[in-house]
């Protein structure tokens, strides 16, 4: 079930470098010509609490970080951040764009971790009670592209520097995720020239903001 009131809950997706920032930039753009009221916030992170999870989880450290504790510490965040922030928006009815959600659990902790889906369905349920987003944006591309990509904005960080066989496992749970629920999914071929990735965005928004 999606959330039950009139704001929407839009979550952008995909790997590492697929144009995510690019895009959201796009996607404020859009709902600021519109006059759409909207929070823009991201995962982990959109509190001061959240924030400083997102800090532990993506730097890196010598301790190797068990699976487990690093769901639990991205459900932690998203807690915070649902209770703080994206429940309330929703609630006044602006509309939440929000720079990855539970999808990036199944696609990072469930299928690069291989964590077992059910425990993370399990959490998602406690977490989130039926609230899911109304549209899912993935932005699909092949994880070396989207590394190379990534690799010219910065030093990698604790997730960015995972091998190959991680990247390939995240785009196929992505996939995977979006295939088994088309109609709140939408799968954007990232490899595009911006300009198409960015017409494909403004036509899946429209059918977003026209929907009831
Ligand atoms: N469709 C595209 N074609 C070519 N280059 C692109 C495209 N979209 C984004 N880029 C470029 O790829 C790089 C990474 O883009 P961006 O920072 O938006 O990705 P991201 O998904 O937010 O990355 P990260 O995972 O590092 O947060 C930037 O230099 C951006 O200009
Ligand atoms: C929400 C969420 C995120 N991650 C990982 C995925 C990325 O590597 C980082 C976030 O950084 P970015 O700026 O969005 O690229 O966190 C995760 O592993 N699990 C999650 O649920």
């Amino acid at each position: 079930m999606s959330n039950q009131s009139s704001g929407k809950f839009i979550t952008l997706e995909g790997g590492e470098g697929v144009g995510k920032s690019t895009n959201l930039r796009f996607i404020t753009q859009w709902l600021d010509s519109r006059g759409i009221d909207y929070v823009q916030t991201r995962e982990p992170g959109g509190t001061p609490l959240a924030e400083q999870l997102r800090t532990l989880l993506l730097e890196k450290r010598e301790e190797s970080v068990d699976p487990t504790a690093e769901l639990l510490m991205v459900f932690a965040a998203r807690a915070q951040h649902l209770s703080e922030v994206i429940k309330p928006a929703l609630a006044s009815g602006k509309w939440v764009i929000c720079d990855r959600f539970t999808d990036a659990t199944y696609a990072y902790q469930g299928g690069g971790r291989g964590l077992d889906r059910a425990l993370i369905s399990q959490l998602e349920q406690t977490v989130q009670g039926d609230l899911r987003p109304d549209r899912v944006l993935l932005l699909d591309l092949d994880p070396e592209v989207g590394l190379q990509r990534a690799a010219s904005t910065g030093e990698a960080d604790r997730f960015e520097s995972e091998q190959s066989a991680f990247f390939t496992k995240v785009r196929a749970a992505y996939r995977e995720r979006a295939a088994a629920a088309p109609q709140r999914y939408a799968v954007i071929d990232a490899s595009q020239p911006l300009g198409e990735v960015q017409a494909r965005l403004a036509q899946e928004l429209e059918d977003i903001a026209g929907a009831a």
